[in-house]
């Protein structure tokens, strides 16, 4: 008799998803989305695990989910708290058998398994291999010699064949008896009202059936066929996939992604762009693999190299990197849009990161927090991967990269327009004045009568030496 737990996760959706087709095979079944209070409470790097953005994505993601396991006879339950000691109410309660999860790279989630497993010995717990392109089995390597660099891991992979996505769960087992008594709520059957959508900015849905929608609209679309060419542009929605909050949630997967570039390239068009929207994909993937191999390293200061970059905590220049109140008014724009909208193209990312380390000389991790609090498609191994490449301790083997600003407002936004789209409007600058005075003026890397703090600039010499390579 199989009274199983399925722990959902990355895994919000119905079609491919090999952990729900798992649990189909079972007796009974209870199917539990754990929302962990430490989310929502700031930690040592001064941000949250999970901001307003993402948390509204988040939730729309659940009620969708929701919607599909309900038209199965089942339904998701949403407890709140501890996720360890929820999970742990869960089994004794039902005297549960197996529990099934998604396989992800995630510390926490895989010390927390542990601790279950010793609470719960006669529990049978499956992983299951579908968050990335490859399965562990299919990599022709053992994870511990993951190939160290980005470009040798391509070259292995590159001709691999992917496994295809599987067929959809037609039929659940029945619901247990009696609701959880750890149980905050289930979600109703209508969907959330999202409240406080960005004014400005990207709009994200949350779910399988908006996230399948987009999916289409792309590839029905022409812009796969140009993707190389406008990838690295600051704004407009068709100039990347804007795939990424769908694939992090899992409401679809990234072999779905996968199967439409492959017949995006035998029906329409095969060629540079298609290609490379595959690369980034493969990138994923990488950084995924990082972060099973290395674990907690993933976190660390001295990162993957083991040594420490020429950085540390500058409370005041950090909120004001945060708040895009630097002296530099593309990185403000940049922040602007972040914050604001929760989303930020890839080069805009690059462009503040490397501003946060090399420009600020702040400790990367607090940068890393920050995004993770506010990006809607926050992924723990691309974000803090990302971070540790610029910050010269990840997994880059030409040691970290400096975007210079001027040139990269030059390249992107000559003509001010995406500056002016994200100009913070209220002018404030009695309360930068405020800030500049009482938290730690000395720490600020402009000398307090060099310039105004708008101004565009920030003299070399005016800047903590660090050395670093690559200026691009
Ligand atoms: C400092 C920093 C932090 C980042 N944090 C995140 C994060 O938390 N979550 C996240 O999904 N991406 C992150 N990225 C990578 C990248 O910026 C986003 O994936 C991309 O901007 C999402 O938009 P898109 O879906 O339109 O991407 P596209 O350009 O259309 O790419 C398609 C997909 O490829 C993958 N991808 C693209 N670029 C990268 C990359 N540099 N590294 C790994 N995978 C990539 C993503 O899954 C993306 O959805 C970060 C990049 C930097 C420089």
């Amino acid at each position: 008799m199989k009274r199983t737990l399925y722990w959902v996760t990355k895994d919000l959706r119905i079609a491919d998803n090999a952990a729900l087709q798992l649990a189909s095979q079972s007796n009974e079944l209870i199917c539990v989305y754990t929302i962990d209070k430490k989310w929502f409470q700031i930690n040592k790097f001064q941000s949250k695990p999970l901001g307003e953005k993402r948390w509204q994505f988040l939730q729309a993601c659940l009620n969708d989910f929701n919607q599909h396991l309900l038209a199965l006879g089942q339904k998701l339950y949403i407890v709140y708290g501890d996720t360890l000691s929820n999970l742990n109410k869960v089994c004794e309660q039902f005297q549960i058998t197996d529990l099934i999860t998604t396989k992800v790279p995630g510390t926490d989630e895989n010390r927390l398994l542990s601790k279950l497993h010793t609470l719960n010995p006669q529990l049978t717990i499956n992983r299951v291999d579908q968050f990335t392109l490859f399965t562990e089995n299919s990599l022709p390597f053992d994870v511990n010699n993951l190939p160290a660099s980005y470009s040798k891991f391509r070259k292995v992979m590159y001709n691999i064949a992917i496994q295809q996505p599987s067929s959809n769960v037609n039929t659940l087992p029945c619901m247990f008896q009696s609701a959880p008594s750890v149980t905050l709520y289930e979600l109703e059957s209508s969907p959330a009202s999202i409240i406080g959508r960005p004014k400005q900015g990207h709009i994200f849905k949350g779910g399988e059936q908006q996230g399948l929608k987009h999916l289409k609209q792309y590839f029905t679309s022409e812009n796969p066929s140009v993707y190389k060419e406008v990838r690295n542009s600051l704004d407009g929605w068709e100039n990347s996939s804007k795939l990424s909050p769908w694939i992090n949630y899992g409401c679809f997967s990234v072999r779905q992604v996968m199967q439409h570039i492959k017949h995006y390239e035998q029906t329409v068009e095969s060629n540079k762009s298609t290609e490379s929207l595959y690369l980034e994909l493969l990138w994923r993937d990488y950084f995924q693999w990082v972060h099973f191999k290395v674990g907690a390293k993933m976190y660390q200061f001295k990162g993957l190299v083991g040594s420490a970059p020429l950085t540390t905590f500058y409370p005041e220049r950090f909120k004001k990197w945060c708040l895009g109140k630097t002296p530099y008014p593309l990185v403000n724009a940049c922040m602007n849009e972040l914050r604001h909208s929760g989303f930020l193209s890839n080069r805009g990312r690059q462009i503040v990161a490397s501003c946060l380390v090399n420009e600020l000389s702040v400790d990367w991790r607090y940068g890393a927090a920050w995004f993770e609090e506010q990006l809607i498609d926050y992924d723990a191994a691309i974000n803090w991967g990302n971070w540790q490449y610029i910050a010269g301790v990840g997994v880059d083997p030409r040691g970290g990269r400096h975007f210079n600003i001027k040139k990269q407002t030059n390249t992107h936004d000559l003509n001010g327009d995406y500056q002016a789209k994200w100009i913070d409007k209220s002018n404030n600058t009695a309360y930068l004045d405020q800030i500049l005075d009482s938290v730690d003026a000395s720490d600020w890397p402009i000398s307090p009568d060099s310039a105004t703090v708008s101004s565009v600039a920030v003299s070399a010499s005016t800047i903590s030496p660090v050395s670093r390579n690559n200026v691009k």
